[in-house]
């Protein structure tokens, strides 16, 4: 039988199996639902019992292939489906090319407008805090008024915010444009992956809501070039870099204005008849009536259930299936932000300076390389997750991730302790800061923000060095000496090393960089997402994620801000021992917690969560019931005693 249609019998026969599991949980009371659903399971065994005689006796193999191969053309996804998920990732790549273009705009910012290093601050995390402040309040947006709603809210505030930003003339229109932008990528990073997750079929779920992941690493890929390609354009660069991000946004803005609500937020809401027509025009060619009834069931046990009364957090908190997946949803995201992702990219330059790279324009173009590595191994990620799953590309990607950490650290430490020594100290001009002369070592010279070392080389040892002030406006040059500007670097033959130390042992820092992202981009990037897009209820489902959302934004302002204080008190090996370290807890934390999704139904998933938490991890429950499938496959049908069990 061919891969691809012995997949999908698998397929069919594991939806058949977890339906069982599902009934053994409802079992318990017997009401009008249950006895349906049990008929709908017989008729369902039944049908692939003569599925197996058919591959059994008859024609034998032949058959059985030509059954599977039926049903995989009725399950071919139609064209539209990936047209609500590219318009939708629109949302990803924006919250990418945001976050992400602000360095290289900043760069030019601070010398036209003056900033000093308060406004900068401000300009660059003002956005990230009101992302975390919208992903919180956008749960109750999208429950009020749907994902489609949401949508074009958060594709309307990136089209205004851009707008505001390519016009400003002072700084305190830029911090309005880069709050309002903020707003936008908050509402859209916690509704897209819950919209492409709720119109998906579940064997392309996680693919396509990873997708989401992918836009938004090339959305910051795309951003590191604009950087470079604007960064010669000293004169209203910035304009244009901050300004682009409204083409995507009108785009998305209108061809939301076409595309559908999530049917399934629609029958919550009691639109039955519409929910039905999108639904149907999601799937093609396929009956909708057993996921149709599946879903509105499902809402109304959830409701006889877990009652309507209070506000949704507080019925999360109190019924243990969506506590447990809301501890699960958090913690990876805030795990994913605690092994330092963003820290590592804005990081990128200085540790590619170090390895070697002294022109500082070549800097910012091998960030791009960072960016770009970053993107291609999402999609990696993308074409994993339905092949090996969520919980095992999660493990693996922060097994490696932590080694790859510790790489990084040991690079850093080994520079550190090979660090030159300071061999000339400098006549301070008068009236000028002397600080910096004081430093022994690089390390501590380049520790220190406002110092930086500037050397001469003979072969390959670093001689006549000196610790000296930076020059405020351009970390490229000192403020005085023998590094002061360009034209000196060349008479007096000195090196200028503002951040870094000239090490033999810096390679071992960009090789952990490149180990990095490769293990990270594909598991920790975009499966913190996908995960909690379809771990919660739908009636749980904004506000679980507007949560989980809000803690990714939170922890990531709060590397961010601390990643230069952590690095003076502990030194940058320190600092990524640490995170090497919080990136060991949080593998405890997947290794134990987080169950497998893959394939399932959304409403199916709630039940992953009915056992104490943390044994979901090690009962991989999907496992055990693969072994079924391949009974069943070898045309030797007979339900062991736990599925006599749930038909009983
Ligand atoms: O999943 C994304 C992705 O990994 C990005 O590269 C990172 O900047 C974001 O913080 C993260 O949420």
């Amino acid at each position: 039988m061919s891969r691809k249609a012995s997949e999908n019998v698998e397929y069919t026969l594991r939806s058949l199996s977890s339906l069982m599991g599902e009934r053994r949980r409802k079992q318990q009371e017997p009401d009008a639902a249950s006895a349906a659903g049990e008929r709908s399971l017989l008729a369902a065994a039944e049908s692939s019992a003569s599925l197996q005689s058919a591959g059994a006796g008859g024609g034998g193999v032949g058959d059985l292939e030509r059954a599977a191969r039926r049903q995989f053309q009725q399950d071919e996804t139609p064209a539209f489906v990936y047209v609500v998920a590219v318009f939708s990732a629109l949302g990803g790549f924006l919250f990418g090319y945001d976050t992400g273009v602000v360095s290289g705009a900043m760069l030019l910012l601070k010398r036209q407008l003056s900033l000093d290093a308060l406004w900068q601050e401000l300009l660059v995390s003002s956005t990230v805090g009101a992302a975390a402040v919208s992903a919180l309040a956008g749960g109750a947006l999208n429950g009020v008024f749907g994902r489609r709603a949401a949508i074009l809210l958060a594709s309307a505030l990136f089209t205004a915010g851009s707008a505001v930003l390519a016009a400003a003339n002072n700084k305190e229109t830029l911090l309005a444009g880069r709050l309002v932008v903020g707003l936008g990528i908050g509402i859209a990073s916690m509704t897209v992956p819950v919209y492409i997750a709720e119109v998906s079929p579940p064997n392309l779920r996680g693919r396509l809501v990873t997708i989401n992941t992918l836009f938004i690493t090339g959305g910051q890929f795309f951003a590191s070039v604009v950087d470079g390609a604007f960064s010669y354009l000293q004169k209203d660069g910035w304009r244009y870099m901050l300004g682009l991000a409204a083409i995507p946004a009108v785009i998305q803005f209108f061809g939301f204005l076409f595309l559908p609500e999530s049917p399934r937020w629609l029958i919550q809401k009691g639109q039955t008849q519409k929910a039905r027509r999108i639904l149907s025009q999601m799937r093609g060619n396929q009956t909708i009536d057993e996921e149709y009834d599946s879903i509105k069931n499902n809402i109304e046990e959830e409701e006889k259930e877990v009652g309507s009364a209070g506000p949704v957090i507080c019925r999360m908190l109190s019924y243990p299936p969506t506590r447990r997946a809301l501890i699960v949803g958090c913690g990876l995201q805030m795990f994913q932000q605690l092994s330092g992702i963003n820290t590592i990219m804005y990081y990128s330059a200085t540790i590619l300076q170090m390895s070697g790279v002294e022109d500082d324009r070549l800097a910012i173009w091998l960030a791009s390389v960072t960016a770009f590595t970053n993107f291609i191994f999402t999609l990696v990620g993308v074409w994993l997750v339905e092949k090996v799953g969520r919980r095992k590309l999660t493990l693996g990607s922060l097994a490696g991730t932590t080694v790859a950490l510790l790489v990084l650290a040991l690079g850093f430490l080994l520079s550190a302790q090979v660090s030159p020594r300071i061999t000339f100290k400098p006549v301070v001009p008068s009236g000028q800061n002397s600080t910096c002369t004081r430093y022994s070592y690089c390390n501590e010279c380049m520790l220190d923000p406002d110092c930086g070392f500037c050397y001469k080389m003979n072969k390959s040892t670093v001689i006549d060095s000196s610790c000296v002030p930076v020059n405020k406006a351009s970390t490229n040059e000192a403020a005085w000496g023998r590094c002061e500007n360009e034209t000196k670097f060349k008479t007096e033959d000195v090196f200028w090393a503002y951040n870094f130390c000239p090490t033999p042992y810096s390679w071992t820092a960009l090789l952990g960089l490149i180990l990095y992202l490769v293990f990270f981009a594909p598991g920790m990037g975009p499966m913190p997402w996908t995960v909690n897009s379809e771990i919660y209820p739908l009636w749980a489902r904004s506000t679980g994620n507007a949560c989980s959302s809000g803690i990714n934004w939170i922890f990531n302002v709060l590397v961010s801000l601390t990643f230069l204080h952590t690095a003076e008190y502990l030194t940058y090996y320190g600092a990524f021992f640490l995170y090497a370290g919080f990136a060991g807890v949080g593998l405890l934390l997947i290794y134990g917690c987080l169950p497998e999704t893959k394939g399932k139904k959304l409403e199916e998933i709630e039940s992953l969560f009915d056992n104490r938490l943390c044994t979901c991890g090690a009962s991989d429950s999907d496992e055990g019931r693969y072994i079924e499938y391949i009974r069943v496959k070898g045309s030797n049908y007979h339900l062991s005693d736990n599925d006599a069990s749930d038909v009983e």
